[in-house]
């Protein structure tokens, strides 16, 4: 997918949404850079830039590496901090007071960090952790602590979150329609 394709897509998601639209394609260009050594020599000021302007102000940590598919929906971009190493699908929404990342494992160690699917809801204040997999068109109610994997089309709520089973098959149902 290419850098331009990617920038269009979010404007595109995130329509009305300035301040949304400004970190997404901040955020495209640093991970774009990244990619490749020369450009970030050539662009290093850019990476300063980045970090001080977007995590240090804007208080939404996106870093440079994530791996992020298109149309990323960008409510509230508040106190947003996502580790590097998850790995967050197509069509997917964030909202303010978001954490995805890792947990520190019994022996001291750290998990890998959340793999997320395509047309994935997060509600506000939603933390996602450990080595877990949320699967696709998965609505995470705000609040919720997710430390075990949501199967593909459910809804998931509370602390520890739980999967509310009236809510698949309602989406069960209306896939089979
Ligand atoms: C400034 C801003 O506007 S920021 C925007 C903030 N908004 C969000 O983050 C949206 C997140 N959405 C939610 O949390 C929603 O409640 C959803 C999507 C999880 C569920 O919505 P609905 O499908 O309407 O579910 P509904 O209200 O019928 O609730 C179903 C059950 O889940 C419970 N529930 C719903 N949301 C939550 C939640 N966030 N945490 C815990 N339990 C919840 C309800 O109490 C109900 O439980 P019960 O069956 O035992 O009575
Ligand atoms: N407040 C809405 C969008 O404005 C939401 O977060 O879903």
């Amino acid at each position: 997918m290419n850098f331009f394709a990617y920038i269009f897509q979010d404007w595109k998601a995130n329509s009305g949404n300035v301040k949304a639209r400004l970190i997404l394609v901040m955020f495209r260009l640093v991970n774009a850079i990244n990619k490749y050594m020369l450009l970030k020599v050539l662009f290093f000021w850019y990476l300063i830039i980045y970090r001080f302007f977007v995590e240090w102000v804007l208080g939404v940590e996106l870093p440079r590496k994530l791996t992020v598919g298109k149309n990323l929906v960008f409510y509230h971009g508040q106190g947003l901090v996502v580790n590097f190493k998850t790995v967050i699908g197509d069509n997917c929404t964030l909202r303010n007071g978001v954490t995805i990342g890792h947990k520190k494992l019994a022996d001291g160690s750290l998990s890998a960090c959340p793999v997320i699917g395509n047309q994935v809801d997060i509600g506000a204040n939603v933390c996602i952790i450990g080595d877990i997999t949320i699967g696709d068109n998965v609505t995470i109610g705000a609040g919720a602590v997710v430390v075990k994997s949501i199967p593909a089309n459910s809804v998931a709520v509370g602390n520890p979150a739980r999967v509310l089973e009236n809510k698949v098959e309602a989406v069960t149902r209306i896939e089979n329609i």
